[in-house]
């Protein structure tokens, strides 16, 4: 039986049709499966380079162009264009099968046939060739087929490859830039997604259509095609890339991470992932660090599920709990307890201070607080020899014995009073929530799905660990060190989570421009980061196959002079069709965003501060960058960038008290940055008065 296939450029370039042709498109397609029984009606193209390319009239002007293979029954409807446009791209083009990845390829040959004697003659006179130390056999193996290869050979340097973008199907492009980019041939294998098992045949290009899940979606009927032609936008809910399709399939035998830069889709791969778990039986916890983020997965997921042809959405969702680990806890801990008095900030400090004073103690309350939350609950240290014993990596000068026995007198004699008075804090109730559900026989959870896993704390693994069996697909960690704003260093391994053997790295950008995203990772080079498991994490070879404008970076004066500027730039943004809640503009403190919100309003652009469980649809958003954690803008503006406020001068521990400390806290503010920076798509401006941020600096300066 005929079956419809829509290709990912259609769906990219179907929301800016207008509403009588979308709708056209959808009422022809909806009968495609009686059409094709009857004679549907495919215009051969006189002239074509490749006769399996035809058009379908959608009315009288535009045209559907559509791939049908001589042999099978899959016709891929490849794009909606006006007549005369519709048949010039047809002509241009052929189709072909990858040779590594089995899926179909589409390229236009003309423009190949047109550039390649130019860049011929070029290279000559070059004294070398971009990929001379890459055999064809690597290449071939690699998926670059015979009419790419005349072109690899001829490419001397990277912008040239750069302007060859156009010329190749996007899958040999993006093996020839991981190479460029110093990415080794089996790193860029493993990119190409899970080896295919069967022989692929060139010629066979409805199986070719089948394996192109990353660009091709089959369509089961008039409901499917009507939900993907309705939600245009949501392209990750159809389209997977292979490697984050491989993830989201894979089955593990024990907990596994996906870790990737930002905008690689990670949320993506862990919403599809909680979605196919549920499907299989299990009972499925999808968690993440903040309330506001796991209002925004729950959401996605209800759409996935809601969406998907099998029709199945209730009774996936009923298997799934989306909440945000404090909220775990707090259930867990509420439930075995009733209500809890949780310790005000102030409060506690009156109570080491108390403390202090009863044992005649000289230590500074923050000193304590610290020490108690980083080594003791951190390490889970019980008693004095233990604490002798813990390791303190990361909390500064070494303490004498005697001062260590000084600081556990301390520490108990708070924990005294905590359990004396029934207080708690977010630190005690997630490790009594842990108890509980270790002491528990039947856990609550088959799966646990975790986004954001960077923020997390020790006791939060904790947690999570005792909330789920260990077994196959336990547990599934998606997350980027170089984002972590919130949660200290943490070895998986100490909190009982062995991912060994059992990770995946994403490395397409599906958010940003490529523009805004080299800059973006050029705040990060050089930085050591952890990965979550002892080793070091690298965002080497992230990369978006989106091109767009430069960010826009400016100096100012004065702060008035800065938030005139910011008007400015929001009013060119409205005034160029981006929708104000379309904007996001990020500073680094409060009393900044409020002021940026009282000048916006003042001058007529209607803005809202982003809030706990607050975002605003049809106003600018404006938030501190810890709020924009998650989220995207089509327009980003990242204010107050200066020296004097980013690294924020109160977020540092002093060098000279703890330079463990400070070198923490110094890489905290450098990932706002990164993070506000990366929630643009497609316009970034950054701005500061004065002096830049040292940040900055780095690379205005390199
Ligand atoms: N396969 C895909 N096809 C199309 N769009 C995708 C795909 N994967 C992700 N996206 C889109 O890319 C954007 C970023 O995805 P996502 O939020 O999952 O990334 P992330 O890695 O979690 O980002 P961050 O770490 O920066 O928060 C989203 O708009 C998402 O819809």
């Amino acid at each position: 039986m005929a079956r419809l296939a829509l290709h990912l450029d259609l769906l990219k370039e179907f929301p800016n049709l207008e509403k009588p042709v979308r709708e056209r498109v959808g009422e022809v397609f909806a009968k495609f499966e009686e059409a094709t029984h009857a004679g549907l009606h495919l215009e051969k193209i006189t002239g074509a380079r490749d006769d399996r390319f035809r058009t379908i009239r959608i009315d009288q002007y535009w045209r559907g162009v559509v791939l049908a293979p001589e042999s099978g029954d899959t016709y891929t409807l490849l794009r909606v264009m006006g007549h005369d446009e519709a048949y010039d791209w047809a002509k241009r083009r052929k189709a072909s099968v990858n040779l590594a990845t089995g899926g179909v390829e589409i390229r236009d040959v003309a423009a190949l046939d047109a550039s390649l004697p130019h860049m011929e003659r070029m290279a000559r006179s070059a004294p070398e060739r971009l990929f001379e130390n890459v055999k064809d056999s690597e290449l071939r193996r690699l998926g670059i087929d015979e009419h790419t290869l005349p072109l690899a050979r001829v490419l001397t340097a990277p912008f040239q490859l750069e302007a060859a973008r156009g010329l190749l199907p996007p899958v040999q492009w993006d093996v020839l830039y991981g190479l460029a980019s110093g990415m080794t041939p089996e790193e860029v294998w493993a990119e190409l997604g899970p080896a295919i098992v069967e022989d692929v045949d060139p010629h066979d290009l409805d199986a070719a259509v089948r394996r192109s899940s990353d660009r091709v979606l089959l369509v089961e009927g008039p409901e499917e095609l009507m939900s993907a032609l309705a939600h245009p936008f949501d392209l990750w809910r159809i389209y997977l890339h292979p490697v984050q399709r491989s993830v989201v399939e894979a089955s593990y035998r024990g907990p596994a991470r996906v870790s990737g830069g930002p905008g690689t889709g990670k949320t993506v791969v862990a919403i599809h992932r909680a979605h196919r778990l549920a499907r299989t039986g299990g009972r499925v916890l999808l968690t993440t660090f903040t309330s506001t983020l796991a209002d925004a997965l729950e959401s996605s997921l209800r759409l996935l599920a809601e969406n998907d042809a099998a029709g199945d959405a209730d009774e996936v969702l009923s298997r799934v709990r989306v909440e945000h680990v404090d909220r775990l806890a707090n259930r867990v801990f509420r439930e075995a307890h009733g209500g809890l008095d949780l310790l005000s900030p102030q409060r506690e400090r009156q109570l080491w201070e108390q403390v202090l004073e009863e044992l005649g103690l000289d230590f500074s309350p923050g000193f304590l607080a610290e020490e108690w939350r980083q080594v003791v609950l951190a390490r889970k240290v019980e008693t004095a020899a233990e604490y002798l014993a813990a390791k303190r990596t990361g909390r500064g000068r070494g303490m004498s014995a005697a001062h260590r026995a000084r600081v556990w007198q301390a520490i108990t004699g708070f924990r005294a009073l905590l359990a004396e008075q029934n207080l708690w804090t977010y630190e005690t109730v997630t490790e009594e929530a842990a108890r509980l559900l270790g002491e528990e026989g039947s856990r609550p959870f088959e799966h646990i799905v975790v986004d954001e896993a960077q923020d997390l704390n020790p006791g939060q693994w904790r947690l999570l660990r005792a909330a789920v069996d260990e077994g196959a697909d336990d547990l599934f960690i998606a997350g980027d060190t170089h984002q972590r704003l919130y949660g200290p260093q943490v070895s998986l391994a100490e909190v009982g989570i062995n991912i060994r053997g059992r990770s995946a790295k994403l490395r397409i950008n599906y958010r940003t421009t490529a523009q805004i995203l080299e800059w973006s990772l050029g705040l990060m080079r050089g930085q050591s980061v952890d990965d979550l498991d002892g080793g070091a994490d690298s965002i080497s070879g992230c990369r978006s196959e989106m091109r767009g404008a430069e960010p826009v970076l400016t100096g100012l004066a004065t702060w008035q002079a800065e938030l005139e500027h910011l008007v400015h730039t929001v009013r060119s943004w409205t005034e160029a069709g981006v929708l104000p809640g379309e904007i996001g503009v990020a500073a680094r403190s409060n009393r900044v965003v409020e002021q940026v919100v009282a000048e916006l309003d003042r001058q007529g652009v209607s803005a809202r501060a982003l809030a706990k469980g607050n975002t605003p649809e049809d106003e600018v958003a404006v938030g501190t960058m810890h709020r924009m954690k998650g989220l995207e803008f089509r327009c980003m503006a990242v204010v107050g960038a200066a020296d004097s406020k980013l690294p924020a001068p109160k977020s540092l521990t002093p060098e000279v008290e703890d330079p463990g400390a400070y070198a923490r806290d110094l890489m905290r503010e450098r990932s706002l940055l990164f993070v506000a920076c990366t929630r643009a798509r497609e316009q970034l401006s950054v701005s500061w008065h004065e002096n830049p941020s040292p940040f900055i600096e780095a690379i205005l300066s390199p």
